[in-house]
């Protein structure tokens, strides 16, 4: 029977039970990534990497494209990154941008200790200011955006313009954590953030194929056209 209100989005079947048995079922257990989330708890840095469930599409959209050269904003320890580069596999190669020194260096400990030392080139410093030392080493299968929220719009201009023709911009956040509408700006969120997204969904959804999946705080996926 016709159901208006999960397909509008209004109330949703998700249960722990059924994130457990599901995630059970698609998500093995795997050593690298729980060694980047424990490196999170030993150096004291926040859990905000994106959830297995989104890793696990990061994984398969890299593998969709057959992607071999991935640039990531927002390394963190390394956890997504290191989803992508098991996506790509040998012959693959990882550009991440990370400005907190610390959280570099701490995701360079986990790329080695997985073996992808030599696959992943971490910039160290703000994402904007690391665009033209990047553009070097375009085109790009896809470029994932998890960074500085303010910054997505222009990270998607200049991923845009270094995709290869089928190669997608991935966006974690773009409900700006409940932001994006519906909800008056303040200090956490201003008016000029909520404009910044809104002006990257504005770009995507105008320059590419893409959808904002349902994700708890959306991601956006975009091709650009071929
Ligand atoms: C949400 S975390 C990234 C999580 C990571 N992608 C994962 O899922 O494992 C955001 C990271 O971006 C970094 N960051 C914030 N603003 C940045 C900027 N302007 N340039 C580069 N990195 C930035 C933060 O220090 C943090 O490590």
């Amino acid at each position: 029977m016709a159901d208006d209100d999960s397909r509008t989005g209004r109330t949703h079947y998700t249960s722990p039970a059924i994130r457990a048995y599901l995630d059970d079922l698609y998500l093995p257990p795997d050593p690298d990534l729980a060694y980047a989330v424990a490196e999170l708890d030993r150096a004291g840095m926040p859990r905000i990497q994106v959830s297995a469930t989104e890793g696990k599409i990061l994984y398969l959209l890299v593998q969709m494209i057959r992607a071999r050269r991935v640039v990531e904003f927002g390394t963190l320890s390394g956890y997504s990154g290191l989803w992508i580069l098991k996506a790509m596999g040998q012959d693959g190669h990882l550009w991440t941008c990370e400005y907190n020194p610390e959280h570099a260096r701490v995701a360079r400990g986990v790329f080695e200790r997985a073996g992808y030392g030599p696959q992943v080139s971490v910039f160290e410093g703000p994402g904007l200011q690391s665009l033209d030392k990047l553009a070097h080493f375009a085109p790009f299968d896809a470029v994932f955006l998890d960074a500085d929220k303010s910054g997505y719009a222009r990270y998607a201009r200049w991923a845009f313009e270094h995709l290869r023709p089928g190669g997608l911009i991935i966006g974690d956040n773009t409900y700006l954590f409940g932001y994006l509408a519906g909800r008056a700006p303040d200090h956490q969120w201003n008016a000029q953030a909520i404009e910044a997204m809104r002006d990257f969904h504005a770009f995507v959804a105008a320059h590419c194929t893409a959808v904002c999946l349902p994700t708890p705080d959306g991601l956006t996926v975009g091709m650009k056209p071929y």
